[in-house]
């Protein structure tokens, strides 16, 4: 317990408090408090001896009583101070606490006498005996008094001891409080020295723990110093390493490239003088074909009969083959049933082996002769074909058909133009177109008429199946490895699509019967596989209309010449593969359905634009050893009319300038290849038409025009335009037969 708190202890008890709400101290100053004996013997303690001093003290009032007020004054009032005493003691009251205030009772018998003892006399002068009475009296009072008063002390000195005694026990409290103060004093000393030598060592631990820190961290900085460095070293010697191997490299391929560059250069050489040497060959072959050609025209007559001939002889050797069939089917018969009968037969073993011999070599003749029939069948395929090619070619490379549609119901007869079919009994290859009736200044009434000739007139009752018939030999080449191309030219409206892609056109048509003659070729070794491509040019871009419609106009296509193999490819195209004639027809629906998207009308769409069937053809005999390669081109032109006349502006006309643009560049091309200049330019590369179908236009390939007629009189300037432009193409000589046409003003 700190020191401090004991003397608060005694602050508590002290007796004489001062109390300012005492009554008795606030009563006026007539009473002299003296402190008392009693009082100082209290006075041990610091705080109490401050706590007496500070009460105040007043000089006697009064003088004149000082010996009387000294014993038994009235200032002194022990019976106050010992009941202040008690009432700091718990509320005990010590004995003597009862005795009523002595100075309160001198007070009122000093206020009775005082007159007569100062000499203020208002009664009778002097009374000797009743003054003796009273002094008795007063005397008795005193000694009562004093008998009190020594009740008083003797209670007061009771609570003196009990002071003392209570002051004995703070005193030995407050000894045992001072030793354990000291003894804890000297623990806590102790344990300040245990936790200064601890806190040193600890710093003794930490320093030697970071001395350890740092020379573990130097190690490790070194080793690093020492990995990294290592590490460089390393590196460098690979970098180097490699460095030189990809020289090495670099120098290896370098010389390889340079050898095969130079070995390249000598064949390029090679190749290039070869080919030189190839054209020349090629010069002097054309020149001797075209001698022969001329010959073969003489004798065409003499080959389209050898080619009845041959046919017969075909015909003849197939009813020879199925005889020869029929009669090993007997023979194969006859040999069970000799075979049966050598089981039943136990004799003559000699004679019936020589029988089953010379059954066996009947039948081994009849194998033999078969295939001999088989060969000379593949002889007359391959025969037959150049036959065919010979045949196609001494009718021109670039053929014209003209087809005139019918009138429609809604097309009134009083419309139409007047059109006639001069040999139509016979070759049909004319048509004359009669204009409207002019009145002479003679009054004589005329009429324009012009002939045209063609390789082939239809007039409109013709079919697409008779049509058909003309074109089905030049598909044939396409199987048997030649380019084709066959065009429809003609106004909006004139029939094109009808000819080409409708249900029966020239389209599915041609694919029927590409299959059935690859089907009739299996037999003779050939298998064939078809590709189709579906294509549109429109404004100058290519569009696949197998593809996505979305991707209509928007997805870039580019043609790609192989020049070497004469092949073309176009990128990013849909293939189709023809595994059934009817596909086409899915095909059809799939490219109509395309053009549906970008157009609000398909066959608006396809007025404006240029529409190429492409199909691939590859043929592999596996008998022979023959391949063959062939893409038949099936075109349906755009509108031919000269829409640059009818004011066309925006969009339209950018359409119109590019269909012209195309056409024209078409009537280029077939004009240049009919000047036939060897190695002359011909400019494919002018539309994107002509750049697509380069290798399917002169050379070796074969073209066809249909021009396509409307039969109304409002068209009839188109019509006149359009077989113009037909006749020019005509005129044209591609390949190797020359013909001349006429177009003849009557
Ligand atoms: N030979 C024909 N026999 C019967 N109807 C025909 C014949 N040729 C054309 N038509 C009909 O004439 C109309 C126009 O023909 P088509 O659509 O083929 O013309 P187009 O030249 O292809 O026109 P566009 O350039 O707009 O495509 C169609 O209704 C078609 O059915």
């Amino acid at each position: 317990m700190a020191p401090g708190t004991i003397a608060n202890k005694a602050m508590s008890m002290s007796p004489t408090r001062p109390k300012t709400a005492n009554p008795e101290t606030k009563r006026p100053g007539s009473v002299t408090r003296q402190p008392s004996t009693t009082t100082r013997a209290h006075n041990r303690g610091s705080s109490y001896s401050s706590s007496t001093v500070s009460r105040p003290t007043a000089p006697p009032s009064r003088a004149t009583n000082g010996t009387f007020s000294s014993t038994v004054g009235p200032g002194t009032r022990p019976a106050s101070a010992m009941s202040r005493h008690q009432s700091s003691f718990n509320g005990r009251r010590p004995v003597g606490a009862s005795i009523p205030r002595a100075a309160s009772a001198l007070d009122t018998h000093m206020e009775d006498v005082s007159p007569s003892v100062l000499g203020k006399r208002k009664g009778p002068e002097w009374d000797q005996a009743s003054r003796e009475k009273s002094m008795e009296g007063l005397m008795q009072t005193f000694m009562a008094q004093v008998n009190q008063q020594g009740q008083t002390s003797s209670g007061l000195k009771e609570s003196v001891d009990m002071y003392k005694s209570r002051i004995n026990d703070l005193e030995t409290s407050r000894d045992e409080l001072t030793e354990l103060n000291i003894t804890q004093r000297v623990q806590l000393d102790t344990l300040r020295n245990q936790l200064r030598t601890a806190e040193q060592a600890r710093k003794e631990d930490k320093r030697e723990y970071e001395i350890a820190m740092d020379d573990l961290g130097q190690r490790q900085r070194i080793e690093l110093d020492s990995v990294q460095q290592q590490n460089r070293r390393e590196i460098a010697t690979i970098t180097d390493r490699h460095q030189e191997e990809a020289r090495d490299l670099k120098r290896r391929f370098d010389r390889e490239i340079e050898d095969e560059k130079a070995a390249r250069l000598s064949a390029l050489g090679k190749l290039t003088s070869q080919s030189a040497l190839d054209t020349q060959k090629s010069q002097i072959e054309l020149e001797r074909k075209d001698r022969e050609i001329t010959t073969l025209h003489d004798g065409l007559q003499t080959l389209k009969s050898e080619l009845d001939r041959e046919r017969r002889i075909v015909h003849e050797l197939k009813l020879n083959l199925d005889t020869t069939s029929s009669n090993s089917v007997t023979l194969e018969s006859s040999v069970r049933a000799l075979k049966a009968r050598i089981e039943f037969l136990e004799s003559g073993r000699e004679e019936q082996s020589k029988s089953f011999e010379r059954c066996n070599q009947q039948m081994m003749d009849a194998f033999a002769e078969t295939e001999a029939i088989k060969e000379k069948l593949r002889r007359e395929e391959t025969l037959r074909r150049k036959l065919h090619n010979q045949v196609q070619e001494l009718k021109g490379n670039i053929r014209v058909f003209c087809r005139v549609r019918p009138s429609l119901k809604s097309e009134p007869a009083s419309d139409l133009t007047l059109m006639q079919y001069p040999d139509e009994t016979d070759d049909g290859k004319e048509i004359n177109i009669l204009g409207p009736e002019e009145r002479s200044s003679l009054g004589t009434v005329n009429r324009k008429n012009n002939t045209f000739s063609f390789d082939r007139v239809f007039n409109p009752s013709t079919q697409n199946a008779e049509v058909f018939d003309e074109i089905s030999q030049l598909v044939q080449s396409a199987l048997d490895g030649y380019n084709v191309c066959i065009f429809c030219y003609g106004q909006t409206g004139s029939g094109k699509t009808h000819t080409m892609s409708s249900a029966d056109g020239m389209i599915p048509r041609a694919v029927h019967q590409i299959y059935e003659t690859a089907q009739g070729l299996e037999e003779k070794g050939w298998r064939y596989s078809m590709a189709g491509n579906f294509v549109e040019v429109y404004n100058e871009n290519l569009n696949d209309l197998l593809g996505n419609p979305d991707e209509l106009d928007k997805k870039k296509h580019e043609i790609r010449h192989d020049m070497q193999r004469g092949k073309t490819t176009i990128t990013d195209i849909t293939t189709v593969n023809l595994d059934s004639p009817e596909m086409v027809e899915t095909i059809l629906k799939n490219a109509d359905a395309n053009r549906s998207v970008a157009a609000t009308k398909a066959n608006e769409r396809s007025s404006r634009s240029h529409s190429v069937f492409i199909l691939k053809l590859t043929g592999q005999n596996h008998i022979t050893g023959e391949r063959s390669e062939g893409t038949l081109n099936l075109v349906d032109l755009a509108g031919s009319e000269r829409l640059s006349h009818s004011g066309a502006t925006g969009e339209r006309l950018k359409e119109t300038q590019n269909i012209n643009r195309s056409l024209s560049s078409l009537g280029d091309v077939i004009s240049a290849l009919g000047q036939g200049k060897e190695g002359g330019h011909i400019p494919y590369r002018n539309s994107k038409l002509t750049y697509l179908l380069q290798f399917s236009l002169g050379g070796n390939s074969k073209t066809l025009m249909f021009v396509m007629v409307s039969p109304l009189q409002a068209h009839m300037s188109e019509t006149l335009t359009s077989l113009k432009f037909a006749t020019k193409v005509h005129n044209t000589h591609i390949g190797t037969a020359k013909r001349q046409a006429r177009v003849r003003d009557a």
